[in-house]
């Protein structure tokens, strides 16, 4: 059964103008051929398509090269290769013939083996178009005002920029129709660029959906540098310097009627016992900023036995930590943290911790996050022997 949508990659050009001895749809971008980037692009954006490529007649041993680059599912997508013609126009009527011959399909998109960036949006919009229209091709604006000239270069008229497009490929078909329209421009004798044109010859109405400019051809030596860039991969020093910390704490019930969480006194049967006022909530907020700009723990920084944090309001660890991240010239983009207890009940206290966090941090209240839990009445937690509380940063680090 023939497939309902075909792809014809044409790559029977000799790239004279890209220079260099090997034409330009086998020369590697970044280890891979062109081509191989071409025929895996298509394939990815549309993968049931079986992919028809024509090729020179003097490229076939390119070619089996290519054809051993590509992934398994490509190569098993790939009809036989059709030969080309002197011609952009008439390798891609050899290749609407070799098609044709393996059975007619419903649509065909023609693309040009030098575009190797043409995305799955692009190609689902060739299709959709071509299935409405009949006849669809991709265009973009122009950023130039254009000049039409005669042959001593005297400028002619300069046509409204506002109603051009820079057409692109893939040109998208009803299969018939476009077999016909490139039987007939044979016929007729004259030379053609692109595919639309003989359609437009045949008297057909072409539609122009959005191109995309990252879909350019690869004509000029000045093309690879741009498509070298393109494809340069990301490393570790492009992406932002985003950081993660963690903390975790955990202090004992004692004789008290208070407890401090965040820096809010939460009126309980009992106090926490610790060194400084014991929150356990702001200890384990400053471990996760320390943490995430790799800066020890809070113990690292205030000794427990140093006897000047004795009863200290935890207030100074948390901006000593976020002080940290300033000096580095950071910022704190998020903190996330959960206290676990049986009692007391965090809800009725929670927007009072969150707005004293933010206070002392500096940040956006909408940037902290206070959840609470219990055990279930499992653990020391359960039996109410004392608090844990375990928290996340997220820091912003300048570049390098
Ligand atoms: N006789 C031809 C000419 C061109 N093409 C293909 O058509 C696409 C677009 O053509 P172009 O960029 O002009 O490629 P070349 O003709 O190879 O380039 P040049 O004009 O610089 O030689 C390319 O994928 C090219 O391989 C083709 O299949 N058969
Ligand atoms: C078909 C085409 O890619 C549309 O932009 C283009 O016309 C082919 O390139 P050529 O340089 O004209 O062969």
């Amino acid at each position: 059964m023939a497939a309902e949508l075909s792809i014809l990659v044409v790559a029977g050009g000799r790239g004279s103008r890209a220079g260099q001895g090997l034409p330009k749809q086998y020369r590697k971008l970044a280890g891979k051929s062109v081509l191989a980037r071409t025929l895996e692009a298509m394939h990815a954006a549309a993968p049931a398509a079986r992919l028809t490529v024509v090729i020179h007649p003097d490229d076939q041993a390119l070619y089996a090269e290519t054809v051993s680059e590509l992934a398994a599912s490509a190569r098993a997508a790939l009809s036989a290769p059709a030969l080309g013609g002197a011609l952009r126009q008439e390798s891609v009527r050899n290749g609407l013939e070799a098609i044709g011959r393996e059975g007619e399909p419903e649509i065909v998109l023609v693309h040009d083996a030098a575009r190797p960036f043409a995305d799955p949006g692009l190609v689902a919009r060739a299709i959709e178009a071509a299935r409405a229209h009949g006849a669809a091709v991709p265009g973009a604006p122009l950023n130039d005002t254009v000049k039409e000239v005669d042959a001593n270069g005297f400028v002619v008229a300069t046509p409204d920029r506002a109603r051009l497009r820079a057409v692109q490929t893939p040109q998208a078909f009803r299969f018939s129709l476009i077999l016909a329209a490139h039987r007939a421009a044979a016929a007729g004798g004259r030379e053609y660029t692109d595919d639309a044109m003989i359609a437009e010859a045949a008297g057909c109405a072409v539609h122009v959906f959005d191109g995309d400019p990252q879909n350019f051809k690869l004509t000029t030596p000045q093309d690879f540098a741009r498509a070298m860039e393109q494809l340069k991969a990301p490393s570790l020093a492009d992406l932002p310097d985003v950081r993660m910390g963690q903390g975790y704490d955990v202090h004992a019930f004692a004789a008290g009627d208070k407890v401090w969480l965040g820096g809010v006194a939460i009126p309980h049967s009992h106090a926490l016992a610790g060194h400084s006022d014991a929150d356990v909530l702001m200890h384990a907020v400053t471990d996760a900023v320390l943490g995430a700009i790799a800066e020890g723990d809070i113990g690292a920084h205030f000794p427990p036995s140093d006897p000047q944090w004795k009863g200290a309001a935890s207030e100074i660890f948390l901006v000593h930590a976020c002080r940290l991240v300033r000096e580095r010239g950071g910022m704190i983009a998020h903190i996330d943290a959960t206290v676990v207890c049986e009692a007391p009940k965090i809800g009725p206290h929670r927007e009072a911790i969150r707005a004293s966090l933010a206070r002392i941090m500096g940040i956006d209240v909408g940037r902290v996050a206070i959840k609470a839990t219990t055990t279930e009445k499992l653990g020391f937690t359960g039996r109410g022997e004392g608090i844990a509380a375990l928290a996340i940063a997220t820091v912003r680090l300048p570049e390098g």
